[in-house]
């Protein structure tokens, strides 16, 4: 490369301000060697990361770029700077201190064990967060290496950005590197290690702060720092609610429980399962963050989590996600209560998460069914075709898209569409046709009776049904692949996933049903937190 190249390269680079309000505004940890250990009294420890062996860039998200209108470009330069191996523009890299609740117990201080973020700059305005996952150990590291492998990567930076394409608030990703170095897992904790590749995903988001940021402070007593955090979280992310005071608090922890609410219907929505939902991985500012061991549901199944961690008690399930993001939200309320001294208005707040998040659910899933007048649809219709695609283990990403595409055909149409999307075989699935006929009939009657244009109806349905989702087993299609050298399973599935609710004819060998093969496979059907 030329010197003149390599010089408009790094002009790219600098597109992007630096913008450093978390670390000029909150404590740091005054000691800066890197070793586990509690860390007090502080928002973060200056940490670098650390230098992998053979770097090369796997994937950019190239949209992502474009979006921000940065101008970087794939060069070395950039893989430097995503692989950790140079500094951005010399901000000191750093990770945050954080607690949390995992699985419904307070587990202490855990922190950034594995993410360093490595710039804090402005994009378009807003401030943006650049992350490495997996850069290496740092203070909040405790017994682990701080390294992630391939696998995990490829499928935290694939489904973040897919995410982000059907709607879904959540982190983005920029970059996936693998490091050239080796990882120890024990992948499914059966005291089977073995090396596996080590990589690195950059993800960006405005704030990576999360419930036990806050919670952490509270537990230790230490309320002016909690303030300094709670002012700083509101001042740059939620600055339309004004100056600190019980109210702005009040107002702010709000706002916290609607953007969480609306993230768990967008989940409900498209069949996501976060899998981990502890409160060191929900979002101060209501993104998806953290991703796994989620996995999509296929066979429509509320009891589902794809976390083998969690399959006594399946804590994580489809249908528990709402539940589970209020018992989060209580924890968060409890974290900032000594900033307001009153239970009864965070309880007020709390008291009313239950019938918005019903509201929201109820209008999501009429409008998934291309019904207009939420308020005229009770809930027990909704009940009805849940239980029913539960009972006959529909595919809900196919069955709800093959619906937007013929609604009143006939229930022999109809029918046709159960059959093909079930994953019953058929004697079994007979014995619900009766009560899918039930169903249907009423459904047409609503239909009919909304008078609402077919094709509008349609078209509106497929803007919220996808057709693409990032199945369990596609994910694992990419990373066999990519164990063998062979990346272009990943660019496929980045390229599809960027338009999911559009036909796409060239990819229609991704719009089917989970294969056989699948259903039991590692990484398709069951995963483990070892990443
Ligand atoms: N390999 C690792 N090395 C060091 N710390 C780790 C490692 N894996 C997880 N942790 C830490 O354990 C805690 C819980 O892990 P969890 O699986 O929720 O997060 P994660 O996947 O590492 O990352 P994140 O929440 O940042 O996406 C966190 O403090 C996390 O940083
Ligand atoms: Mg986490």
């Amino acid at each position: 490369m030329s010197k003149k190249a390599k010089h408009r390269i790094m002009q790219d680079l600098l597109k992007l301000d630096i913008h450093a309000i978390f670390t000029e505004e909150l404590p740091a940890d005054s000691n800066l060697v890197n070793y586990p250990r509690q860390v007090e009294g502080v928002c973060y420890s200056w940490v670098d990361p650390k230098t992998p062996s053979q770097p090369q860039m796997l994937h950019l998200s190239q949209t992502l770029v474009d979006e921000w209108k940065a101008g970087i470009s794939d060069s070395e330069e950039l893989l430097k700077v995503m692989s950790g191996t140079k500094r951005y523009q010399g901000f000191q890299p750093y990770a945050m201190c954080y607690g949390g609740h995992q699985f419904g117990h307070w587990a202490g201080q855990l922190g950034d064990g594995r993410a360093i973020n490595i710039a804090d700059v402005l994009v378009q305005g807003q401030p943006m967060q650049l992350q490495l996952k997996g850069a290496g150990p740092t203070p909040y590291s405790r017994t682990a290496d701080g390294f992630a492998v391939l696998r995990s990567s490829i499928r935290e930076y694939l489904c973040s950005e897919a995410m982000h394409h059907l709607g879904v608030p959540t982190t983005r990703a920029l970059s996936l590197v693998k490091t050239g170095d080796l990882v120890m897992r024990d992948m499914l904790y059966n005291g089977n290690p073995a090396e596996e590749q080590g990589a690195i995903v950059c993800r960006v988001a405005p704030s990576f702060i999360r419930f036990g940021n806050f919670q952490i402070f509270a537990a230790r007593g230490e309320k002016e720092i909690l303030k300094q955090l709670v002012d700083h979280t509101i001042a740059h992310h939620y600055a339309h609610l004004g100056s600190p005071s019980k109210e702005t608090y009040l107002a702010f922890f709000q706002e916290v429980l609607d953007k969480t609410k609306n993230m768990i219907v967008h989940w409900q929505r498209v069949g996501f399962v976060h899998g981990v939902m502890n409160t060191d991985n929900l979002s101060i500012l209501g993104l998806t963050i953290d991703y796994g061991p989620y996995g999509w549901l296929e066979d429509y199944n509320p009891g589902w989590t794809p976390n083998t961690t969690d399959a006594q008690h399946s804590r994580y399930r489809f249908g528990n996600q709402p539940n589970i993001a209020v018992w989060n939200l209580v924890q968060l309320a409890n974290a900032l209560y000594p900033l307001i001294e009153e239970v009864e208005p965070l309880q007020a707040i709390l008291d009313g998460y239950k019938d918005a998040y019903m509201r929201d659910y109820h209008a999501m899933m009429t409008a998934k069914l291309g019904l207009y007048h939420a308020d005229q649809v009770e809930e027990n219709f909704i009940n009805q075709l849940t239980e029913l695609m539960t009972d006959t283990e529909l595919d809900m990403t196919i069955f709800f898209r093959e619906l937007s595409t013929q609604i009143d055909l006939g229930f022999d149409a109809f029918w046709k569409i159960v059959e093909k999307t079930s994953y019953m075989d058929g004697a079994a699935m007979n014995q619900n046709k009766v009560k899918w006929q039930t169903w249907y009939l009423d459904y047409v009657a609503r239909i009919t009776k909304e008078d609402f244009d077919s094709i509008a109806r349609q078209q509106k349905m497929q803007t919220i049904n996808p057709k693409y989702v990032l199945r369990n087993y596609m994910a694992q299609l990419a990373i066999d692949a990519a164990n063998k050298g062979d990346y272009t399973v990943v660019d496929e599935l980045y390229q599809l996933l960027l338009k999911p609710y559009d036909e796409q004819p060239s990819y229609e060998k991704w719009y089917a049903k989970r294969p056989e093969w699948a259903r039991t496979k590692v990484g398709c059907s069951m995963l483990s937190c070892s990443s």
